[in-house]
């Protein structure tokens, strides 16, 4: 989506949003698919697995540490000041940009995108490391000397990465190939991707307030607010059902592999191209779309802050008889 080419309205215009959610499915996919070709390397979402890392005075993951140190030169070069850019990376330890800040439509209600809980970039670290990276890795394997067989540290359930592993390479069970610098690289990709497209949420609930504030405000304004009821009013099954068939398709499609001749390569020994169709659906399914929504509810739980009582009237006057 282009901020600065276009009016606020077009910009809101769910045609519009769906559009760039529609073309993030296709990045998203292509960064996992380059992503697979490398093994978990599971110590580099561990904490303390790199004493180079702690040398240079940095307590954090290999991957956290990517993020910090390519966070830091996107954030000079102002990409956090864009409406739809969240960093993974505290903002307050990103320096600041190094140009001046481009000026954009106002589209989202800043009480809302200024609230703590509408980032929610913590959590899909947390389960793309722990859900995603073991599983679209799966097939990869390497020989390993002396593997003990003990599976990957990662996922141990509380949240610090620390791992139940024997913190070397030879208990991951072949699953560490060394490519430590790749893995993160392509890790950082897919993790942007998919902070983009949740937190594309906040478009998508503006655009919904917009076209019908009356619905939303008296779920907004009772104590506490009724975010049951905003998610009923958010939730489309029908769109929902629609994108899982179109993503299966996608990942199918852009999965499977052509030889030099351009022939379709017959399928893998493990019955798939180079993503498992499956698992790239299940990640929508239980991560994507739940945390879009949460995202959807977070924003419009504070979409009213900061609103003068005159404009709540008259949208509520606007919505009788609708
Ligand atoms: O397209 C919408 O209306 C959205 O709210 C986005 C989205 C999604 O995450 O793809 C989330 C909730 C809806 O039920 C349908 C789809």
């Amino acid at each position: 989506m282009n901020f600065t080419a276009s009016s606020a309205d077009e910009l809101l215009s769910l045609d519009s949003i769906r559009g760039t959610l529609i073309r993030l499915e296709d990045t998203i996919i292509f960064y996992l698919i380059e992503r697979a070709q490398f093994a978990l390397n599971a110590k580099i979402y561990r904490p303390g697995e790199f004493e180079e890392l702690e040398k240079l005075g940095f307590e954090g993951s290999w991957l956290q540490w990517f993020l910090f140190e390519i966070e830091c030169f996107h954030a000079r070069a102002r990409r956090y000041t864009s409406p739809d850019e969240y960093p993974f990376t505290p903002i307050s330890k990103l320096p600041p940009p190094i140009i001046n800040v481009q000026t954009y439509p106002s589209l989202l209600h800043p009480a809302s995108t200024a609230h703590p809980s509408t980032n929610v970039n913590h959590r899909i670290l947390d389960f793309y490391v722990r859900e995603i990276v073991p599983v679209i890795t799966e097939g990869v394997r390497v020989m390993v000397k002396g593997g003990d067989g003990n599976e990957s540290g990662i996922g141990n359930g509380n949240g610090n990465g620390n791992g139940n592993g024997n913190g070397n390479t030879k208990g991951e069970d072949g699953r560490d190939d060394g490519n430590y610098g790749s893995s993160a690289t392509r890790d950082v990709e897919v993790l942007q991707a998919l902070s983009r497209r949740i937190h594309f949420g906040m478009f998508v609930s503006e655009s919904k307030f917009r076209q019908a504030p009356h619905e939303f405000i008296p779920h907004i304004l009772s104590t506490p607010p009724n975010r049951e009821a905003l998610a009923g009013l958010i939730t489309k099954p029908a769109v929902e059902a629609a994108l899982l068939v179109r993503l299966g398709n996608k990942a199918r499609l852009f999965g499977a592999e052509l030889d030099a001749q351009g022939n379709l390569k017959g399928e893998d020994q493990r019955g798939e191209g180079r993503i498992k169709t499956d698992e790239v659906v299940k990640l929508y399914r239980d991560w994507v779309i739940p945390l879009t929504k949460d995202v959807e509810v977070d924003y419009l739980e504070h979409r009213l802050e900061g609103v003068e009582q005159g404009q709540i009237d008259e949208w509520m006057r606007a919505g009788e008889g609708k």
